[in-house]
């Protein structure tokens, strides 16, 4: 198989929309790639989603036109992105966000193509072409960085969330449309219809305001939705409180949960670890509450309250 000197991202889609860390990818990738930035996106023929991507100024756009692969199950996509290698070639690397369905794509196209890939990154950048890849390790207490100098694409996944999207003023994305590209359809599974999960109106990791219980805020759970709807946050938790019937895993901040980026995030009764800091990197303006004036998540916070979370939620709840 030939080499090409590119650096590709794969553009994942949600349902009638392109995925934002798709985005986040093209400006990251940009800013330290110095050979070609190509976005790979499969669709159907009515759909030009190469419109929205070309914002983001990607060099390059190889749009699959295919309304059956569209539908297609993450099996069947990693068997078209492998046919697609083999029409263009090898690029240097290959991109996916670290989303359930980028995750599960990946690891096969890896397979297929007998490289490496390093899971659910926090930072990349170049060393000439030898992308390094940096990710958290032993329970987020160290960053490891990971290079693959033998094989190729190197691949990686990387969360969402981490980089800011940002769009460009030039029009100069060259758009490639393929219609003849030849995959291996997953006869097993067929997927008939996509259905929007229930809670997006509160999805966490595009939400602006967030309140998040820990263990010691759980008790104020009627003072804290109240407090969320005043001033329209989503409730978000620690990992702890996964396991109480009020909340489910969609709700987790932090590494094995989600990655957010809100504007104002409220933190009740919430220690600080590692695990779960790792998830709040990118918000902007962090209030903590905590009767521990020792607790390591006061260290990352702008302004901390050491008292109870329900002394915080009572008072404020009366002001708002
Ligand atoms: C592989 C792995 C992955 C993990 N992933 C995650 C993850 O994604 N997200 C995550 O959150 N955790 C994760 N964890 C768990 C993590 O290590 C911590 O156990 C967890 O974050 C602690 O949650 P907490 O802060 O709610 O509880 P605690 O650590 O028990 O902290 C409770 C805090 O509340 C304070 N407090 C007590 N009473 C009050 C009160 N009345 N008012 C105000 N403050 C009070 C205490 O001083 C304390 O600081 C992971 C662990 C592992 C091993």
């Amino acid at each position: 198989m030939t080499d090409i000197r590119e650096n590709w991202i794969f553009a994942e889609k949600s349902i009638n929309k392109i995925n934002s860390a798709t985005f986040q990818l093209i400006t990251k990738m940009k800013s330290i790639s110095e050979i070609p930035v190509t976005v790979v996106l499969l669709e159907s023929q009515a759909d030009s989603f190469e419109n929205e991507i070309k914002q983001y100024g990607p060099d390059k756009i190889l749009t699959v036109k295919d309304d059956e692969l569209d539908k297609a199950d993450d099996v069947s996509v990693a068997s078209a992105l492998s046919g697609l290698i083999d029409k263009f070639g090898t690029p240097i690397s290959f991109i996916f966000a670290a989303t359930t369905f980028g995750r599960s794509v990946a690891p096969r196209l890896q397979a297929k193509l007998l490289t490496g890939l390093t899971a659910d990154c926090l930072d990349l950048s170049f060393e000439d072409d030898l992308l390094v890849q940096t990710k958290p390790s032993y329970g987020d207490n160290i960053m490891c960085e990971i290079v693959i100098p033998d094989f190729k694409p190197q691949m990686a996944t990387v969360r969402p969330n981490i980089f800011k999207a940002e769009k460009v003023f030039d029009d100069t994305t060259k758009i490639v449309e393929i219609n003849d590209l030849n995959w291996d359809k997953d006869a097993n599974i067929q997927i008939t219809t996509h259905v929007l999960p229930a809670k997006t109106d509160e999805n966490l990791a595009t939400a602006d305001r967030i309140v998040a219980l820990g263990r010691g805020g759980k008790q104020d759970l009627n003072n804290a939705n109240e407090l969320a709807n005043k001033i329209n946050a989503t409730v978000g938790v620690t990992r702890p409180l996964t396991d109480m019937d009020e909340f489910d895993q969609s709700q987790q901040i932090g590494q094995s949960g989600e990655t957010v980026a809100p504007d104002l995030l409220i933190n009740l009764g919430v220690s600080g670890s590692v695990q779960f800091t790792a998830g709040i990197e990118n918000a902007n303006t962090i209030v903590s509450v905590n009767t521990d004036k020792h607790a390591p998540i006061f260290k990352q916070s702008d302004y901390c309250f050491n008292g109870s979370s329900e002394d915080f939620l009572k008072a404020l709840n009366k002001v708002l």
